[in-house]
């Protein structure tokens, strides 16, 4: 059976997570779970939404790739791919751009989706993080790093490739995706 990896990529807040948990909760696909050293947020759990790792345990795995990003590490780990690929056909990944460059040119032997999500107005970044309940000053520290700001628009290296899925009215996200999906001949599990 071929296997299918969905890379969701684009600016912090614009709901890539909240895609994921979607594509989680409607069709079983499993996440995969990568490494960071960022400190969790309220309600983030260990081994749910990243391992939390130190400076030391973070190079312990054996990455496909690794970045910084707004001053932390985050890595998705060959581990981490294979344990969701075990439990489903199909698996999502959250990456930030450059992660996406690297799985474009890493990851052969399987059916992968490239999606960058966006919202209608930038503004509403900001405010869809503070929503989440970050602080403020938490918030406008990532928004300002220069791979968020790198994020905010797709660059010419990912059009190419990466399918804009448009993240304005929840209800009409979610048609996307499911007519996205439908077309690529993704099944529920
Ligand atoms: N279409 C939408 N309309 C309104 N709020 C939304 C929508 N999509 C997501 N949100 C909310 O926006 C906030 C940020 O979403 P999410 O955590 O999925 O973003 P993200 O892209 O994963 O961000 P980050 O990269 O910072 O982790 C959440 O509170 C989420 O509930
Ligand atoms: N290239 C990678 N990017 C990753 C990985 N895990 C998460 N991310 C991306 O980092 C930023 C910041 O994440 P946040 O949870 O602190 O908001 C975001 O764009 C994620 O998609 C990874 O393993 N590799």
């Amino acid at each position: 059976m071929m296997k299918t990896l969905i890379v969701i990529c684009g600016a912090p807040g614009s709901g890539k997570t909240t895609i994921q948990n979607y594509l989680s909760e409607k069709y079983g696909f499993q996440r995969v779970i990568t490494h960071t050293t960022r400190p969790p947020r309220i309600k983030e759990k260990n081994k749910v939404d990243y391992y939390f790792e130190s400076k030391n345990s973070f190079f312990e795995n054996h990455f496909i790739e690794y970045v910084e990003y707004a001053g932390y590490l985050y890595g998705s780990s060959y581990e981490g791919l294979e344990l969701a690929l075990r439990k489903t056909d199909t698996a999502t990944i959250v990456l930030e751009t450059e992660g996406v460059l690297s799985y474009k040119k890493a990851i052969k032997d399987m059916q992968v989706l490239f999606w960058y999500v966006k919202v209608p107005d930038i503004k509403q970044l900001a405010v869809r993080i503070l929503k989440r309940g970050e602080s403020e000053k938490e918030a406008a520290k990532r928004l300002a790093s220069a791979e968020a700001k790198r994020d905010m628009r797709i660059s010419t290296r990912l059009e190419p490739f990466c399918e804009i899925i448009e993240n304005g009215n929840w209800q009409e996200t979610t048609k996307i995706v499911d007519r996205v999906l439908k077309d690529a001949g993704v099944k529920k599990v």
